[in-house]
């Protein structure tokens, strides 16, 4: 019998009070102070966005946990997924520091685990499920770790993603036997560390590559342009590289960011402006998905399209951004949880590479090394490019403002955008 058939994913008929679907995911956050009423009052009826773990946020342990992780935020918060296997509830958590463990948990006293921070991370969760009521005697008793294994079958692409590296990570399983809990530790069966392997042979040098920017592009900006024309020199330039093409996606209309126009329009601009520039091009795949589609997937999409159109699977995608873009990967929402996955935010620097425009008060450079923790910034798959010749401060909301206030913006931005912009009567 493969490992795979030997787990089975059960609907999620059982009584799980207030937490949300699978999937859905729940944030815990470590280090608010919210007494027993206010949590209860914030559970209500309805399905609380955040899980707060009050009893574990002493103001010196929340230093000591920085310490550890040796990242400073404001907040530890971790997104979680709940899933039901065997009758045992399946925690998986991710944060920026650890970004993914896979816990199947029994309520139970814990033995401490060696980190602070797993400890923290297994409290959190056992604070959660041990409000749900989930498990019997009897699941308990079927629960050993012996017939662990992922189900795999039973998973979303995107939550395939997120096992490969819960592979390359431990997993933990946390189990009640009498009185004490036994912390399991699994190792990966493949050989470990794939993406990094991957990340060492890739390098900028010599390769084909397709740029892609994502943005709103509400509207293009010279900028916009331009940065595409810094990276492209970039790379020829410096790293032996073949440019193969340059996508510009303008984002969903579904990413609801205030005073966004319409896609058609923003995709109508980057098309007029780029139809006569041969190696670039505005794409529309992804403002026409009905949903925000996240960045990775987008990078993901595009790398099978070119891989396909020139017959190269070679041929690498990558991301072309200012330094706010990079810093916003360590952004954390007022809700507590993450603008990006920390999986994906690795993923797009170790299997697709970034190159970064330097921008007006962005800190590029320090926000990965705070993304790569112990590791170094991978300087083969990531570049800083300070754009000397035309540094400026140009962006979407000076034009908009611009245009609001009657002020002509020519020369900020291509000729058939202005034009476009005039005869739509956009931003007026
Ligand atoms: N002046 C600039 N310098 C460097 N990068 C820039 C500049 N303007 C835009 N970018 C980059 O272009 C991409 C798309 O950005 P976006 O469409 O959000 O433009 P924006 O000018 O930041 O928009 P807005 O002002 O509406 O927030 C992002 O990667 C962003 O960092
Ligand atoms: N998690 C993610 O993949 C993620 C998060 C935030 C923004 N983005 C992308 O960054 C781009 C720029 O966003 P802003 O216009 O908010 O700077 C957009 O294309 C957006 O889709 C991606």
């Amino acid at each position: 019998m493969s490992n795979a058939s030997r787990w089975t994913m059960k609907p999620m008929g059982m009584d799980f009070g207030h937490l949300p679907r699978r999937s859905e995911g729940v944030d815990v956050v470590f280090g608010k102070r919210v007494d027993r009423e206010e949590r209860q009052q914030r559970s209500g009826g309805e399905r609380p966005p955040t899980l707060y773990c009050s009893q574990y946020a002493r103001p010196n342990e929340r230093k000591r946990l920085r310490k550890t992780t040796r990242q400073a935020r404001p907040t530890h918060a971790c997104r979680c997924s709940f899933h039901v296997i065997k009758n045992s509830m399946c925690v998986r958590l991710i944060d920026t520091h650890k970004p993914f463990v896979l816990v199947f948990l029994d309520p139970g006293e814990l033995m401490s685990p060696s980190t602070k921070r797993k400890k923290f991370a297994l409290l959190a969760i056992y604070d959660i499920v041990s409000r749900t009521r989930h498990t019997t005697p009897k699941s308990r008793k079927k629960f050993t770790p012996t017939n662990m294994q992922l189900p795999e079958t039973e998973l979303t692409a995107a939550e395939t993603d997120l096992n490969v590296i819960a592979y390359s990570r431990s997993l933990y399983m946390v189990q009640n036997r009498g009185k004490s809990s036994f912390v399991y530790r699994f190792r990966r069966r493949q050989p470990p560390k794939q993406s990094e392997k991957k990340t060492a042979e890739m390098s900028f040098h010599n390769a084909r590559v397709a740029l892609l920017a994502c943005g709103s592009f509400n509207p293009p900006t010279a900028l916009h342009f331009r940065m595409m024309e810094v990276a492209k020199d970039y790379l020829e330039r410096e790293c032996n590289s073949t440019v193969v093409e340059a996508i510009m996606s303008p984002v969903a209309d579904t990413f609801g960011k205030k005073g966004l126009a319409p896609a058609q329009h923003r995709f109508a601009m980057l098309d007029a402006a780029t139809t006569n520039i041969a190696w670039l091009r505005a794409d529309s795949w992804e403002c026409s998905q009905t949903k925000w589609t996240r960045t990775l997937a987008v990078l993901q999409h595009h790398e099978d399209q070119v891989r396909e159109k020139y017959q190269d699977s070679k041929i690498r995608v990558v991301l072309v951004c200012g330094g706010d873009v990079v810093d916003s990967f360590v952004r954390i929402l007022p809700d507590g949880s993450n603008l990006w996955s920390p999986l994906d935010v690795q993923k797009i620097i170790n299997d697709f590479g970034v190159i970064v425009i330097d921008r007006t008060d962005a800190t590029p450079h320090k926000t990965l090394c705070t993304v790569c923790g112990d590791k170094p910034v991978p300087s083969n798959n990531v570049a800083i490019v300070i754009d000397e010749a035309f540094p400026n401060g140009i962006s979407s909301t000076r034009l908009r403002s611009a245009i609001q206030a009657g002020k002509s913006i020519r020369f900020c931005t291509l000729d058939p955008v202005v034009d476009y912009i005039l005869a739509n009567k956009l931003y007026v």
